[in-house]
């Protein structure tokens, strides 16, 4: 076990201090299959003393001249980019990214802690018309105390996006960070208490993941639920909230159509498409899931295609030559291998890769071959399944028409790629699909500045950008009559 593993906090942290459990729960690292940590894991009473440091420290917080505030969140930007090494060896011993995926991951962080403490200083409230003897104004308030639940896909990238524009508005926060990726949680909750953010502003619970929900959802003193993970508990959080009714934002699932038109620069969306399908190992939610080519550019793309998934390292992320690392867990394994199958029984053909990767160089951990699917279509579970692995399937196009039909043949609705080049076709690619994000002739869709987030059964709500803090506050019209 490395010193950075060993080094960090396995407890709870609540109002302040690191709290320890009754229970401890063995955290595996992917990329050796042997367990490298015991996790704290709150009890029920752990779980309401956290929302209730979150509550008592909102006031106090939401008070702060705002100045104060935002100089936290500057000071944990710097602090993240001081430990930036640290927290990405962290990262990719629990979760398996490449170690330079898992850097740029907590650069990333750092900007987000910057352009929201940035942001919180222009929630300008508005004035509206109002006959003269009255005035108008709305004003945007924080919500109070917000629950955060964090998948293990961007062990820390999903926890500064959330946390970030939630403290620059002037919210408290309880987080839960998915089981498979706590330490990251933790190292960077390390750094909230040497920049020491005051008492109770961002606690961190984990355990049982159904029983911290249960609590967050019911509780009437948590008033925002965010979410990133899975569709079905995403759907499961939004019932449970319902009595409470919480204000909430879900980042689900998604299933992103990667069109390659007729007239694409080829050598472009190749490009595009590898850095976009093979980041983390293809788990990302915005990953290209189904590949429509055109037919007459069919062959040119998969000889391309080929020759650069059959050249990808896979490996121990924390080796510098790794392109690809491990997949989390045994059961993602098992999700790729059954979309094979189901695929290659109906008539899909297997291009390269296709299977598990053993041996000693790869040391018991989770690792699979980058693949390649042809012939894909709509018979098929891996056309509406979300993949999250490196698994791209080619489906084959005609007409524009029938390629945005069949991109808009999805539950999901949150990141879409097109390339082409002809500005009419673009026009039209980028206002038919049904999908919260587009990137034309580009994969980099996901920036501070920029809004994130889906439709349809990907959830609601959008994180980064002025859209994202937006979220985390409520707008109050006043109405003020002059006597
Ligand atoms: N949109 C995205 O970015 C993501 C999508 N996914 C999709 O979901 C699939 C499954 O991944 P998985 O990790 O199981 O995703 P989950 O949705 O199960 O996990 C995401 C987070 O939700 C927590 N959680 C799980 N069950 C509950 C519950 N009942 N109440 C409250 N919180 C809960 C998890 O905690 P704990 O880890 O402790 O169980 C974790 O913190 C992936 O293969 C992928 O298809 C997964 C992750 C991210
Ligand atoms: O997979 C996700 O849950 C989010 C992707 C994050 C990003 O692209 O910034």
């Amino acid at each position: 076990m490395t010193e950075s593993i060993n080094n960090v906090h396995k407890d709870l942290f609540i109002n302040g201090e690191w709290i320890n459990t009754a229970d401890y729960k063995d955290l595996i690292n992917p990329a050796t299959g042997k367990v490298i940590a015991k996790i704290a894991q709150a009890d029920e009473t752990q779980v309401e003393d956290a929302i209730q440091a979150a509550y008592d420290a909102f006031q106090p917080w939401k008070s702060l001249e705002l100045k104060d505030r935002t100089q936290y969140l500057h000071n944990i930007a710097d602090l993240l980019e001081e430990h930036a090494d640290r927290l990405a060896e962290i990262m990719t011993i629990e979760q398996g990214k490449s170690i330079k995926e898992s850097k740029l991951e907590v650069i990333a962080g750092a900007e987000s802690f910057r352009w929201n403490a940035e942001e919180a200083r222009r929630l300008y409230g508005e004035t509206i018309p109002a006959p003269n003897d009255h005035k108008y104004e709305i004003a945007y308030e924080p919500v109070g105390v917000v629950g955060a639940i964090t998948p293990w896909n961007f062990p820390s990238g999903m926890i500064t996006r959330k946390i970030a524009p939630a403290l620059a508005a002037g919210n408290t926060v309880v987080l839960k960070p998915s089981s498979d990726t706590p330490l990251s949680a933790l190292a960077i909750f390390e750094l909230f208490e040497q920049a020491e953010l005051p008492k109770g502003v961002a606690n961190i619970v984990m355990g049982s993941s159904k029983e911290i929900g249960e609590a967050m959802t019911s509780s009437k003193l948590v008033k925002k639920i965010t979410f990133t993970g899975s569709t079905p508990i995403g759907k499961a959080l939004y019932a449970q909230s319902a009595d409470t009714l919480k204000k909430m934002s879900l980042e689900l699932g998604g299933h992103a159509p990667f069109i390659i038109n007729a007239d694409a620069d080829i050598d472009a969306a190749v490009e595009g498409l590898m850095a976009a399908k093979f980041r983390n190992n293809g788990q990302v939610c915005i990953a290209p899931n189904r590949i429509f080519v055109h037919k007459s550019i069919k062959d040119n793309v998969l000889k391309q295609l080929t020759e650069k998934v059959e050249a990808l390292k896979v490996g121990n992320g924390l080796n510098e030559d790794t392109n690809v690392g491990p997949l989390i867990r045994e059961d993602a394994i098992d999700k790729i291998k059954k979309q094979i199958i189901n695929a290659t029984d109906k008539g899909a053909t297997l291009v390269t890769g296709g299977h598990r990767l053993t041996g000693d160089e790869y040391d018991n951990g989770f690792f699979f071959q980058p693949t390649i699917l042809d012939n894909v279509n709509r018979t098929m579970d891996i056309f509406y399944e979300e993949t999250f692995g490196p698994v791209i399937p080619i489906i084959t196009f005609d007409t524009l028409e029938e390629v945005i039909e069949m991109a808009n043949d999805s539950e999901f609705g949150l990141a879409s790629y097109a390339y082409a080049k002809d500005s009419k076709t673009i026009q039209t690619i980028a206002t038919s699909l049904e999908y919260g994000m587009v990137g034309i002739n580009e994969v980099a869709i996901s920036n501070p500045e920029t809004p994130f987030g889906g439709v349809k059964h990907s959830g609601f709500g959008r994180e980064n950008s002025h859209l994202g803090i937006k979220e985390y506050v409520t707008a109050k019209f006043i109405n003020t009559k002059f006597l």
